[in-house]
């Protein structure tokens, strides 16, 4: 009986990337293909601290590359594609222009389980890639599920300007507040209580303005009192 609506609500339902965020410490990656495309995705794969990323091009690797290839997990190989070359991978983007050969890494990646970034065309992949927002720990990753790279990008670069330099580092506080908060052994209730209070103030404004009184007097208001004695310590090197 079941069945049938599953069916149906399947197919009404419509297609939608699942993020995630992976973790590629230790892991070997693979980029057919340095043009244009292919180096963005390179770079922001070493952001990631991967084992090594194998580049496979067919032209040899020019100036432009040199700050990239400068990292020693890049190696550079300059020849064709080897269907071998997707072995022990976790990850693969092909950025080739020829057509052919993306489908081929596709399927290839496909039948082993490797996640594959196809960057001109969508359908083949298993993952497309975001437009990407740091600031210390935090990622604010954009999709527009393929609809415009040229939207996701502009997005990206409108969360550059509001999401400063403050949101890093109030970030950096916060997550030095919470081993200590969790550390008191209280309930979780409790704990998140505390935490939502400590983000819904005016934390965040303070540190914007560099109001280092500020932001005691806000941590003294909100903190347990056993904490108090470790605000100094909480704020070293943010504000
Ligand atoms: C599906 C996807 C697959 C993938 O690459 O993972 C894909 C596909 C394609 N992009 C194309 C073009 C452009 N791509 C960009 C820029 C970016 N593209 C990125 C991701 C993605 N691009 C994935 C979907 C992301 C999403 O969900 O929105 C970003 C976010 C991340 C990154 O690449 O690192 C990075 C911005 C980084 C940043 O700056 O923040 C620009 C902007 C520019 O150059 O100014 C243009 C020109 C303008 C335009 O086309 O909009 C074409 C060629 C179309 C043609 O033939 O003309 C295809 C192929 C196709 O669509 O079939
Ligand atoms: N996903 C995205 O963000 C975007 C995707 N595209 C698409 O991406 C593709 C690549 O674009 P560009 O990087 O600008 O092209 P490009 O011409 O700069 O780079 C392609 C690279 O693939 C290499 N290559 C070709 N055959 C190979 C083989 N058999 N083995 C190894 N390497 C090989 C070439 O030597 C070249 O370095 C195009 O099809 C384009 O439509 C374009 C813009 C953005």
């Amino acid at each position: 009986m079941g069945f049938p609506f599953v069916g149906s609500f399947a197919k009404m339902m419509p297609m939608r990337y699942y993020p995630i965020f992976i973790k590629l410490t230790g892991q070997e990656c693979l980029v057919v293909g340095a043009g244009q495309v292919g180096r963005r995705k390179i770079a922001s794969l070493l952001e990631s601290g991967p084992a090594r990323v194998l580049v496979v091009d067919t032209r040899p690797a020019d100036e432009e590359l040199r700050e990239l290839l400068a990292n020693p997990c890049v190696d550079y190989q300059t020849r064709t594609f080897r269907p071998e070359d997707v072995n022990g991978k976790t990850l693969v983007i092909a950025s080739t222009d020829d057509e052919d050969l993306n489908w081929t890494i596709s399927n290839l990646c496909r039948d082993k389980g490797i996640l594959c970034n196809i960057v001109d065309q969508p359908e083949k992949c298993s993952f497309i890639v975001p437009a990407v927002h740091r600031q210390g720990d935090l990622t604010l990753a954009v999709s527009t599920g393929g609809a415009s790279p040229a939207l996701a990008k502009k997005i990206r670069k409108d969360l550059d300007e509001y999401f400063g330099r403050h949101y890093g580092a109030f970030l950096e506080l916060m997550s030095r507040i919470r081993p200590l908060v969790i550390g008191r052994g209280r309930p979780t209730f409790e704990n998140t209580a505390l935490f939502r209070e400590l983000v819904d103030s005016d934390l965040l404004e303070a540190m914007e303005r560099d109001d280092r009184e500020g932001v005691v007097e806000i941590l003294q208001r909100i903190l347990p009192q056993e904490l108090e004695s470790h605000i100094e310590e909480l704020l070293r090197g943010l504000c």
